[in-house]
């Protein structure tokens, strides 16, 4: 009983015929859909396999954003939580910690005034080496590495031209070394492989209920990895998108391909299990749910992003707690192609810091990527993983 048959019992997309197999003929029919929200605190009732009652609670409207308490129950935590210790669990990186050495970085010089300022400062280690600093830091760096001798907070370009980007980096790696939680994220993680665990019945058993759920075929489901992951006193993630927009720079990485090259993550829909209790702090938080409006460039620049500091101001945070589902989609759907559309910003999201205890979740993701045919292509193909 493995995956390699899967696709037979989903939704009569692929048929047993006496010719063989028949895949694809309810093609037409397959579209990503979407949940409906109601008013934001309000619940809504769902029956998954005919009978089991879930309550799905509206967060916010803009992203969607619902909650499902008790979507999988204790055992079902325990036993991911389990997995993943048997798969062994290593560091979390992201795109920028991953990237080998770095010679060189790109100074964000917003105002374009050949200074860069404190502000300019963040964002220009942030985005070049994944290193979130506080002011003091900055300061203490600038003291260290010699960066401005005059002491004005800002660096001039006579200033920046006296520091070798090796020294800077040297420094930033032994200030992180020292301190993981500088990091964008500070967690360990394991993937689970829907081909390699197949025949875990748990594991399955909350597949079909996340396809249930979410009203989408099975198949889909199992074309995405599960990534586990935990965090202890300090761990967090700052806030980023799971997905990535539309753009001819790589293309969606695909689960189980090897030598992929360079691909991007691409994913319509998040499905976030928290799989124990915190005892305080690991929250789910979501800085900019229901703005009226956003602008992508102050999300960099402003401080909203750095969520280990800045977790409170969020617009929305949601509470971890053991079993509870929380969800919502990275894109909408195009209404030409009745597939993945365009990314949608405001569900910018990442995990407070943890202040007590530990945090367990598990990503479940909904995979697709901007081709329909490609992905049912993909998802006829299942049993070739
Ligand atoms: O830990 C959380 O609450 C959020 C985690 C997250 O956003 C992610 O793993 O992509
Ligand atoms: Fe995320």
């Amino acid at each position: 009983d493995s995956l390699i048959d899967a696709h037979t019992e989903v939704d009569g997309y692929c048929q047993k015929t006496d010719e063989g197999e028949s895949c694809g003929n309810k093609d037409a029919e397959i579209n990503l859909t979407r949940l409906e929200g109601g008013e934001i605190g309000s619940t809504q009732t769902i029956k998954v396999n005919g009978e089991v009652e879930f309550h799905l609670k509206s967060l916010s409207k803009k992203p969607l954003i619902l909650e499902v308490p008790n979507f999988l129950n204790s055992v079902e935590c325990q036993h991911l939580i389990e997995l993943a210790k048997k798969v062994g669990l290593k560091k979390s990186i992201t795109e920028q910690t991953g990237r080998e050495k770095i010679k060189t970085f790109q100074l964000m010089d917003r105002d374009l005034d050949s200074r860069i300022n404190i502000s300019e400062m963040f964002e220009t280690l942030q985005n070049g080496f994944d290193i979130y600093l506080e002011e003091e830091d900055l300061k203490e760096m600038y003291k260290e590495l010699g960066m401005d001798p005059n002491g004005d907070n800002i660096v001039s370009q006579e200033e920046i031209q006296a520091v070798r980007p090796v020294q800077l980096q040297q420094y930033l790696y032994k200030l992180v070394s020292e301190h993981p939680e500088k990091h964008s994220r500070y967690s360990q993680q394991a993937w689970l492989y829907p081909n390699k665990h197949s025949d875990d019945n748990i594991f399955r058993q909350v597949q079909v209920r996340v396809s249930e759920l979410a009203g989408l075929p099975l198949n889909l489901v199992h074309l995405s990895d599960v990534q586990v992951v935990s965090y202890g006193v300090k761990g967090h993630y700052n806030a980023h998108w799971d997905s990535s927009e539309k753009g001819h720079d790589a293309p969606c990485c695909e689960t189980g391909k090897p030598n992929q090259g360079m691909c991007k993550s691409c994913r319509y829909m998040t499905i976030l299990f928290y799989l124990n209790d915190v005892e305080e702090g690991g929250e789910t938080a979501f800085p900019v749910a229901d703005n009226e409006t956003l602008n992508i460039q102050d999300i960099t620049a402003s401080r909203i992003g750095h969520l280990y500091k800045t977790c409170r101001d969020a617009n929305l945070r949601v509470t971890a707690e053991k079993g509870k589902a929380v969800l919502w989609y990275n894109h909408f759907v195009d209404p030409g192609t009745g597939w993945m559309g365009d990314m949608d910003f405001y569900t910018l999201h990442g995990g407070c810091p943890v202040f007590k205890g530990e945090k367990w979740i598990a990503n479940f993701w909904i995979k697709t990527t901007y081709s329909r045919e490609h992905d049912l292509q993909r998802m006829a193909r299942l049993h070739d993983i």
